[in-house]
């Protein structure tokens, strides 16, 4: 070849590779933005396209949301699975609020709805006689606030007690002592951290189930803006696909924090097998955690059972389940505590998120929906808005209701 030639080959290499670079460089968002590992993080890590052919369908490589040379279509079964953006480049992604003191900053939020609850007992237990009627106003007020007839009595034979040795109506040490009896209740020991990073050398993989409605895929959305804004790596997994809308809804939340989500674009595609490309493409990118949205039509137990055995089960053949959070509606009381019992039959449901909290004055379902499940209240949901999710502080969750 003439040396003319040779050089222009190598110029014109050495431009690609430094356009190359630049164009690497400009698309840096976070730490490690999802789907563009430069390398691998272990030598024996399988290559980011994998091989079309698998028993499951194959994955062409979900590329972060915005990266050239995006390829989406993931076939299975004759199903396309696409990623959320379709390859458009959208470099303006939001930055989620800070995670540390949201429940502080959104306690106000919280007092308001709630405050009638913390207001009520005071005023009961401040009053200089307190005889059995007031008692049976305290019972009812706590019945009320859903709290549950067990830690209802619960509460007030301890209160009782305290009032009868101590003998104060001094409103500070009647304001402590039921701060005390309900941080009790709420149980400030149980672990309500999420399974929220890598582990094994696999992400961790996390399934949200709820019925419909109660604001499961806004949770999915305010969780993966939680993870982002820790700077984590996330992976949505659409495998609600009994309504088509609900997956392009979490991928617009997803796509927002330049989170890619794996769906499909056909009504009634097989859960399980989205969850399962979802879990695939999480483990071939090396994020932290795949979240997987599912449906939840409750009119059918044995329906929904299966739907979730089954996801659980094919996800299982790639990694294991580290989390299952169930979301409740806090404002649906007695209902959400059937829907627990209910779910709870079908999977084991490892952490509770409670929505709609701010539109609620019955704050004592967390202590309910905990005794009922065994399991505690992870994050709570206090608005409409993207950043009103809070991880759960039993202390904190006092404070806003008494103080
Ligand atoms: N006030 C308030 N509204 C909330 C909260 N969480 C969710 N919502 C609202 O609840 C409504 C339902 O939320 P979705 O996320 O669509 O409910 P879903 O359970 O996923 O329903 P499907 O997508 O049909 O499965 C939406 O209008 C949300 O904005 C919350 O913590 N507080």
């Amino acid at each position: 070849m003439p040396m003319d030639q040779l050089i222009i080959i190598i110029v014109v290499a050495a431009v690609v590779l430094l356009v190359g670079v630049g164009a690497a460089f400009l698309l840096r968002g976070r730490k490690t933005p999802p789907g563009t590992y430069t390398s691998t993080r272990d030598s024996d890590d399988p290559p980011l396209i994998s091989k079309p052919g698998s028993a499951q369908g194959s994955v062409d490589t979900l590329e972060r949301p915005g990266a050239p040379g995006s390829t989406d279509t993931i076939t299975d079964d004759g199903t396309e699975l696409v990623d959320d953006l379709g390859g458009k480049v959208d470099l303006d992604v939001e930055r989620p609020a800070p995670v540390l003191g949201r429940l502080a900053r959104l306690r106000e939020r919280l007092a308001r709805s709630n405050n009638a609850l913390g207001k009520g007992l005071l005023a009961l237990l401040s009053q200089d006689k307190i005889d059995d009627d007031v008692w049976d106003e305290i019972e009812e007020t706590l019945l009320l606030a859903d709290l549950g007839t067990e830690p209802t009595l619960e509460l007030v034979d301890n209160l009782k007690r305290r009032v009868k040795v101590e003998g104060s109506r001094d409103p500070e040490q009647v304001r402590r002592m039921l701060k005390e009896e309900l941080l009790a209740l709420v149980d400030p020991t149980m672990d309500r951290s999420l399974a929220d990073d890598r582990h094994d050398g696999r992400p961790s993989i996390m399934m949200v189930v709820g019925v419909n409605g109660v604001g499961k895929t806004t949770t999915i959305g305010k969780v993966a803006r939680v993870l982002v804004a820790e700077d984590k790596d996330v992976l949505l997994g659409a495998a609600d696909t009994f309504r088509a809308a609900a997956a392009e809804q979490l991928a617009t939340w997803g796509a927002r924090v330049g989170v890619p989500t794996v769906k499909s674009d056909i009504d009634g595609a097989d859960p399980a097998s989205v969850a399962y490309e979802a879990v695939k493409a999480g483990i071939d990118q090396e994020v932290d955690v795949v979240m997987i949205d599912t449906a939840g039509r409750l009119q059918n137990k044995v329906g929904l059972m299966d739907e979730l055995g089954k996801i659980k089960r094919v996800v299982e053949k790639l990694a294991e389940v580290d989390e299952v959070l169930l979301v409740l509606d806090a404002t649906t009381g007695q209902n959400g505590l059937n829907q627990a019992k209910v779910f709870s039959e079908v999977v084991k449901v490892t952490g509770i998120v409670l929505t709609k909290l701010d539109g609620t004055a019955k704050g004592g379902i967390v202590v309910a929906i905990q005794r009922q499940l065994g399991v505690p209240v992870k994050l709570v949901g206090l608005g409409e808005g993207p950043d009103d999710l809070a991880p759960f502080d039993a202390q904190g969750f006092v404070d806003a209701l008494i103080d």
